[in-house]
């Protein structure tokens, strides 16, 4: 199969869709691999060692001129929409059900649309958690940065001092993202509650933290007290494929200290607070109703040398998989890669996103 890899154009994205060591994995395979000079630059990965790992250089209309298969970190931007057609299968974070115009391009272009972010086995998504992993580390960093005075905030050290009370951060959703936010905020001797809505993911935490960190089941007076609380709260619920619930509404704002910091970084599926509003590296915070909220949508990119390798590291089974039995044929056979597909033959296939577009084209996936 012709695989293409691009260079990421999305302001301050980082990390590339396939390492060195994946070519020469698919090249073994017997499968021509081409790649968009300068892809890897940003994640320390060099013309040269594409080559080496028997890679052709194209520039960026060949990459997608070329490619049955066209693997990608993000999602196409508008000025990458004039290259889809009907006979090219797209790999990446597409996060559709937050993104009309890129469901519409996808939809009308007829594109095969696998969403990294939907594929599904039974350990969880197994293409989502890595990065959401990395996003919830980073939203640790995030916070203590952000609540210094050099950087906008009250001037508060997230694990406060010997006899002074350490900074309270509230996390809401318990899963990758939430989970590794709180072992990196306690870690940083933050005072820090997870909420949850599922019971079984709650047990799994308490036991987890062994009381090092509050783990309470979500309700809205639940809620409400904790968001008097926080100085810190972080968005890091899914629903998966659909766009995030909203569980902090512009009302509650009025409920926080006027120089909490709100991080959402559920904000690639619309964001878990009503207010927020996509940023990037360029520009993260933005004040909305006087809170500063943290809304960067691709977090990772900020350590591409350590996502782009765990990131080919869970796509590349899949990616041979398509390429070995052609993309269709290794659909029909692998339910955890037919969860992934969200767009095909010019309709909207994943649930979570028809739900969030009623009005665009629709079908049931079909095996084969
Ligand atoms: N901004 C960025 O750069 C990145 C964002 N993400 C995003 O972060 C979000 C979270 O991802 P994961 O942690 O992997 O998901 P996950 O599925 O591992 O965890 C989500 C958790 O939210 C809980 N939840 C669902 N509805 C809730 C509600 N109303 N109240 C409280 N809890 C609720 C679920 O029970 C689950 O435990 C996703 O939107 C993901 O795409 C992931 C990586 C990078
Ligand atoms: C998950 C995602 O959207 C990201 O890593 O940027
Ligand atoms: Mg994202």
């Amino acid at each position: 199969m012709r695989i293409s890899v691009v260079k990421e154009i999305k302001p301050q994205e980082t990390r590339v869709g396939l390492t060195p060591a994946g070519v020469t994995d698919l090249v073994q395979h017997g499968h021509e691999v081409f790649v968009e000079r300068g892809a890897g630059d940003a994640s320390a990965y060099s013309d040269a060692d594409y080559v080496a790992a028997g890679a052709r250089l194209v520039d960026q209309d060949t990459a997608w001129a070329n490619a049955e298969l066209l693997l990608k970190v993000k999602e196409p931007i508008a000025s990458e929409y004039r290259f889809l057609r009907p006979d090219l299968t797209i790999f990446a974070y597409l996060h559709l059900a937050a993104n009309r115009p890129l469901t519409e391009a996808l939809v009308e272009a007829g594109t095969f649309a696998i969403g990294y972010e939907t594929v599904q086995d039974d350990t969880g998504l197994p293409l989502l958690t890595p990065m959401s992993e990395i996003a919830g580390r980073l939203a640790a960093h995030a916070a203590a940065t952000y609540l210094m005075s050099q950087f906008g905030g009250p001037g508060l050290l997230l694990g406060g001092a010997p006899g002074v009370a350490p900074a309270r951060v509230l996390i809401i959703g318990g899963g990758a993202v939430g989970t590794n936010a709180a072992f990196l905020a306690r870690g940083m001797g933050a005072e820090v509650t997870v909420l949850d809505t599922s019971a079984k993911r709650i047990r799994q935490l308490d036991a987890m933290f062994e009381g090092r960190v509050r783990v309470l089941m979500s309700d809205p007076h639940v809620l409400e007290d904790e968001l008097r609380q926080a100085d810190v709260v972080v968005g890091a619920v899914l629903v998966p494929g659909r766009a995030a619930p909203k569980v902090v509404r512009r009302e509650h704002l009025g409920l926080l200290r006027p120089d909490a910091l709100l991080i959402d970084v559920a904000i690639d599926q619309g964001g878990a607070f009503e207010t927020s509003r996509p940023t990037t590296y360029e520009d993260p915070i933005v004040v909305i109703d006087g809170l500063r909220h943290y809304c960067v949508a691709n977090m990772p990119s900020a350590v591409p040398h350590t996502s782009t390798r765990a990131l080919t590291s869970v796509t590349l089974a899949y990616v041979r998989e398509m390429a070995d039995r052609g993309v269709a044929a290794a659909v029909a056979a692998d339910a955890s890669l037919a969860a992934g597909v969200n767009v095909r033959d010019g309709a909207i296939v994943y649930p979570g996103v028809a739900e969030a577009f009623p009005d665009l084209p629709s079908a049931t996936l079909r095996a084969g």
